[in-house]
């Protein structure tokens, strides 16, 4: 039986997670999409809201908060719904989980991975995460939740952009890019989204295509406030002048880094180096994603993980002329971006 695919739909409170699933799940026309509610406290509006209007199956789960306690019911409600489809009691193609506005969506993911049940019945399609134009700036700053959503995205939505001006609306996607740059950004007015934009997207999936462009980490359009660090990526020296305009002053503990190598890596190397890194900071690591060129192999190698759990597939081959650059992005809190950099220059081969 074909794996069930799933999305986790992540983002603050009040962001617009209801509201864009709401109109997915009268939009899906001819899909049946299970939908985990995770909320807290006993009284569910939102689950009243989706049973009544729409005729999928949700299953709620009251018991607060995601980061500590759910991978347990998240794990036995995700088998038991795949136990009952296999016997016909349920009929379903997809499942959405939503979570709750202050849930880190780590321990989500890893549930599709750690969990052999759970593994064999679903495919993590990907994490969509919702991010309000009008107060994601606040939320970005005093919550570290709000920061860890962005950097685990596969896609961001960005909701409420009717009540900002253009301006701000852009210096949020700058900030966001610079948090996750592997994520694609889109604009949504009350949650009307094409389906396309948010089923199938694979963002789990090994074979996925790196959309990311390296050079925008090293570029000087965003805000002098990170200068004090000299950690990061900034091209300016101290005092030089730029052009690009600064709204903010944010200092975000999710960054995000990119390594680039240009010749093969040794997969011994690499694979003693990876697996030593995320025992020491795989808590930090909230997403990291690279097309490898690895020595011995004609093909790319697809390399990605969450936390500790990471996993490596063979690709496409690296097509006639093309340059043979590997790319590999972290994403994480507080990463320490010398010590990954140089042990991964140490991988080659
Ligand atoms: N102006 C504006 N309001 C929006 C937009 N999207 C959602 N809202 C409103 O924002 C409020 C919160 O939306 P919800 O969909 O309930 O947000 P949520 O993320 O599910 O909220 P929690 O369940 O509390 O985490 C509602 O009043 C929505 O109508 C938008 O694009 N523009």
């Amino acid at each position: 039986m074909s794996l069930i695919p799933a999305t986790i739909l992540t983002g603050f409170l009040g962001s617009g997670k209801t509201t864009l699933l709401k109109r997915v799940l009268t939009e899906a026309h001819g899909q049946k999409i299970a939908v985990i509610e995770n909320e807290f406290g006993e009284e569910n509006i939102d689950t009243d809201i989706l049973v009544t209007e729409t005729k999928e199956q949700v299953i709620q789960m009251n018991n607060g908060c995601v980061c500590c306690t759910i991978r347990e019911d998240l794990r036995t409600t995700l088998a038991d719904l795949a136990a009952r489809r296999r016997k016909g009691e349920l009929d379903f193609e997809r499942v959405v989980i939503e979570t709750t506005g202050l849930a880190d969506p780590g321990p989500v993911a890893q549930t599709f991975f750690m969990d052999d049940e759970v593994a064999e019945s679903y495919q993590l399609d990907s994490i969509l995460t919702l991010v309000d134009a009008k107060h994601a700036d606040q939320q970005l700053n005093d919550r570290v939740e709000a920061q860890r959503q962005v950097g685990f995205a596969d896609q961001i939505f960005i909701s409420k952009t009717d009540l900002v001006d253009e301006a701000s609306a852009d210096a949020l996607a700058h900030r966001l890019k610079h948090m996750n740059p592997r994520a694609p950004q889109q604009r949504v007015h009350f949650g009307e989204v094409p389906l396309a934009s948010v089923f199938d997207l694979k963002g789990f999936n090994l074979n996925a295509k790196l959309d990311i462009d390296p050079e925008f980490l090293n570029d000087g359009g965003h805000d002098h406030a990170h200068d004090h660090h000299g950690h990061d990526h900034h091209d300016h020296e101290h005092g030089e002048h730029c052009d690009h305009p600064h709204h903010h002053q944010h200092d975000d503990d999710v960054k995000s880094f990119v390594f680039r190598a240009t010749k093969p890596l040794s997969p011994t190397k690499l694979e003693d180096f990876l697996g030593a890194i995320v025992q020491v900071y795989g808590p930090k690591m909230l997403r990291y994603k690279g097309v490898l060129n690895v020595k011995g192999s004609e093909r790319k190698v697809i390399f990605q993980g969450v936390h500790q759990l990471m996993g490596s597939d063979l690709g496409p081959k690296w097509a006639p002329g093309e340059a043979k650059v590997s790319k590999m992005v972290f994403i994480g809190i507080d990463l320490p971006k010398e010590i990954l950099l140089q042990g991964l220059e140490g991988c080659v081969a």
